[in-house]
């Protein structure tokens, strides 16, 4: 390995111009021999990512150099050096502002020794003066508190509290900055539950048990794409709240499904387990390269009943009836920044009102499929009103044939979660439910047409 400061530089201007973070962490991690400094690595590059913005508040502070006017090797080097500086006991500060220094060297090598001592300054001028430090403040000016604290943009943090209330605002974005666990579901077509968990023993990966029967919440597992029991099939990495979808839609054996939006396949391949392999799921997806991955997923977890078909869901048509169909449409995806930090910076607040357009042609274009009696689940990893709550409360009101069954009732059966709810919404908030941000509603067909 190089130095692995410069290394994670270059995989954070990576991410800053649009890799995914996740796909980006597994491809480095992978060059690393050492688990101390896999460790350090992912400690370091998430916590730059998810820390941005308290970050560039501090450097802004202590800086006589605007941040837009320093090269990005510079802007990211300081960074990683004042992430260290806050956030990491372990490295004392003489190392941490070494090595920063030493990977913004390497990658502007030779052409700029004044770069190089401007990251060197700055950063000696923070770790002095460190205890100085001034937050906004909470009373005067709450959402630029809570914007800069947890390192969110201000219209998300504004969102939020319109939305929820400062409090739960305010432990949602600390939920958020929380590190993601990693999280298996056993796939009951490939192995029962003892040889799961007899796989997991023999390779020493330890386990908790969640709200979910069977789904385990792993403990440090370095690579769990490579474990024994994932390799032979019996596992799929999926949260907690996703893994709702597939039982709260209740699947029974030999019914057919339609799954509107289905890549990389987690609750189709889900709902195939559910079902025992009977029946027939159609699993739609807009893109090809989406749809392979389904296809590695079933192969793997030895899937035999679904259809894949590339399509569009705004303008899919067939002339079957569906005993179920799910929804799990495209969107903003504002529940799963603990997983995807990088969410925060890269999403701006039209994405919502883009992504409700969207889902409401979709659910449009399908709901006529639903058998009298069949139910539609829809279900998004946001937190966005627009997306959720009205979305469904229009289309409920345009389509008098479809009413909104209780979930909760339904949930109450398939997890020990127990959640106070008023209405027959299901909103998984981080924070409030140890697990990642989920909507869900489902929708009955009452009548024929
Ligand atoms: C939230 S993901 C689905 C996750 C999936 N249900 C699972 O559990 O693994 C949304 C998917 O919708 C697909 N998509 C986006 N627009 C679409 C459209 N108009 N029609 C069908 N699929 C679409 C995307 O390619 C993406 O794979």
């Amino acid at each position: 390995m190089n130095n692995l400061r410069s290394e994670i530089l270059k995989a954070l201007l990576r991410v800053e111009s649009g890799s995914y973070s996740n796909l980006l962490l597994d491809s480095e991690l992978n060059k690393i021999d050492d688990p101390r400094d896999k460790n350090l690595f992912t400690e370091i590059f998430y916590g730059v990512i998810r820390n941005k913005l308290y970050l560039d508040y501090i450097i802004d502070n202590f800086s006589k150099t605007q941040l837009n006017k320093m090269d990005k090797e510079v802007l990211v080097g300081l960074r990683i050096g004042v992430y260290q500086l806050f956030f990491l006991d372990k490295v004392p500060a003489r190392a941490a502002i070494y090595e920063s220094v030493e990977a913004v060297k390497i990658m502007l090598p030779g052409r700029k020794k004044g770069a190089v001592s401007f990251t060197n300054g700055v950063l000696r001028n923070i770790n002095r003066k460190k205890d100085k430090l001034n937050l906004p403040s909470k009373s005067n000016n709450s959402e630029k508190y809570l914007s800069i604290k947890y390192s969110y943009p201000l219209w998300l943090v504004k969102r939020f509290i319109n939305q929820y209330g400062f409090k739960r605002a305010e432990r949602i974005l600390k939920a958020g900055n929380k590190r993601a666990e990693v999280i298996y579901r056993h796939n009951s077509l490939k192995m029962q539950k003892e040889e799961f968990e007899k796989l997991l023993k023999e390779d020493e990966i330890k386990y908790k048990k969640t709200f979910l029967s069977s789904f385990y919440k792993l403990k440090e597992v370095d690579n769990p794409a490579k474990t024994e029991v994932f390799k032979r099939g019996g596992a799929y990495i999926q949260g907690t709240s996703a893994g709702l979808a597939s039982l709260l839609l209740d699947p029974k054996e030999n019914m057919k499904i339609l799954d509107l939006a289905a890549a990389p396949g987690g609750k189709t391949t889900h709902l195939a387990a559910l079902m025992n392999n009977t029946g027939q799921i159609t699993a739609l997806d807009i893109s090809q390269s989406r749809l392979n991955l389904i296809k590695e997923n079933i192969d793997r977890l030895g899937v035999k009943n679904i259809t894949l078909k590339k399509a569009d869901a705004v303008k899919y048509q067939d002339d079957q009836k569906y005993d179920r169909i799910l929804a799990d449409l495209p969107c903003s995806g504002l529940g799963l920044i603990s997983s995807k930090p990088e969410i925060k910076w890269e999403k701006s607040e039209s994405v919502i009102t883009k992504m409700a357009a969207l889902q409401y042609k979709i659910l449009n274009n399908n709901l006529d499929k639903l058998k009298i009696g069949g139910t539609l689940l829809y279900s998004t990893c946001t937190l966005s009103q627009e997306e959720n709550q009205d979305l469904i409360n229009t289309i409920l009101k345009e389509n008098d044939k479809f009413k909104l069954v209780d979930i909760n009732k339904k949930l109450e059966k398939v997890s020990t979660l127990n959640l106070k709810n008023d209405n027959k919404y299901l909103e998984l908030l981080p924070g409030e439910v140890d697990s990642e941000g989920f909507f869900y509603a489902l929708i009955k067909k009452v009548e024929s047409d």
